[in-house]
C-alpha cells in the first residue's frame, strides 16, 4: 500500500529535499508518494495574500482560514474520511514521540499543514477536526519561524517505520525511543579501529563474550538515560550502585 505524503505551505521548495536519500529511494519503490503544494495557489488576489492582522490585536500576522478551506477542498476533498490524517506543526502542539511515529506508519494518507507568520486561524484546525484524523503535534521546546521543518523531521520519523522501508528491519528494534529498549536511550558505539587518537574501544566489546557484551551495553543506557533523561525513567531500571 503507497502511504501518500501532502505538504500545504508558502514554502514549498523546503521538501524538494524529498526527493533525495532514502526517502527518494522509497518514492521510486512506490512505499511512498510525495506531493508538495504551494498555498498561495489558492489565494485570488494580485499580492496572492495568505495572511491578515489578528483579531482582538496583538503582534504579527496570522494565517487567513479561506485559502487552507480551498485547498483542503481541492487536495483532500470535501466528504469527511477518518483515514486521512492531518498534522498542524505547532509550538502549543502536544509532543511528537515515537509512539506517534509508530501508529502514522500505517496511515494511507498524511497532510502536513505548515504554518508561518504567528499562526493559523483557529477555525481551519475546528474544520479539519469535522472532516479528518487532526494531530497537533510540537517538534520539542523551542521556537521555530515555521513549520516545514517540523514536517520533515516528522516525516523521517515516521517514514522509516514504514514496512519495506528500512533494509534491515531488525535495526529499528535496537534504537532510542523504541519499544524494544524499554524507553531506555541507545548505549555507545563503537567501529574498526580498535585504538584511535589514543583511545581504545571498551574491552569488553572486542571479547566476543556475548553475555558480558548485552549487560555493559545494558548498564551504559541505564545509565545515560539516568544522567540526561531522568525524565524517562519512571522506575529504578536496576541501577546499579
Ligand atoms: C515564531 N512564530 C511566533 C510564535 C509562535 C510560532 C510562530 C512561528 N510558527 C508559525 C507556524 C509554526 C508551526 C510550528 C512552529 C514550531 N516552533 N517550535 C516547534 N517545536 C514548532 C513545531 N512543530 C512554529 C511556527
Amino acid at each position: 500500500m503507497t502511504m501518500r505524503l501532502d505538504y500545504l505551505s508558502i514554502f514549498p521548495a523546503y521538501f524538494d529535499v524529498l526527493d533525495i536519500s532514502l526517502l527518494g529511494k522509497a518514492a521510486v519503490n512506490g512505499l511512498v508518494e510525495v506531493h508538495a503544494h504551494d498555498l498561495r495557489d489558492w489565494t485570488h488576489d494580485r499580492h496572492r495574500t495568505v495572511d491578515d492582522t489578528p483579531c482582538g490585536g496583538g503582534a504579527g500576522m496570522v494565517m487567513k482560514p479561506d485559502p487552507w478551506g480551498e485547498a483542503f477542498d481541492e487536495i483532500i476533498g470535501t466528504e469527511p474520511d477518518s483515514s486521512v490524517h492531518v498534522i498542524f506543526p505547532s509550538p502549543s502542539g502536544a509532543p511528537f514521540t515515537q509512539s506517534a511515529a509508530q501508529e502514522l506508519s500505517s496511515a494511507v494518507r498524511i497532510v502536513f499543514c505548515c504554518g508561518r507568520y504567528e499562526g493559523i486561524d483557529h477555525r481551519v484546525i475546528d474544520y479539519a477536526r469535522s472532516m479528518w484524523t487532526v494531530h497537533e503535534v510540537s517538534l520539542g521546546d523551542y521556537v521555530l519561524n515555521g513549520g516545514e521543518v517540523a514536517a520533515l523531521a516528522i516525516t523521517e520519523a515516521v517514514v522509516r517505520l514504514v514496512p519495506g522501508f528500512m533494509g534491515n528491519p531488525e535495526s529499528l528494534a535496537e534504537e532510542s525511543f523504541s519499544a524494544g529498549q524499554d524507553g531506555l536511550l541507545e548505549y555507545p558505539l563503537f567501529t574498526r579501529p580498535v585504538s584511535w587518537r589514543g583511545l581504545d574501544v571498551p574491552e569488553v566489546l572486542m571479547s566476543g563474550h556475548h553475555g558480558r557484551i548485552a549487560k555493559w551495553r545494558r548498564d551504559e543506557s541505564v545509565r545515560l538515560t539516568c544522567e540526561r533523561r531522568p525524565d524517562l525513567t519512571d522506575s529504578d531500571f536496576g541501577v546499579p550502585h
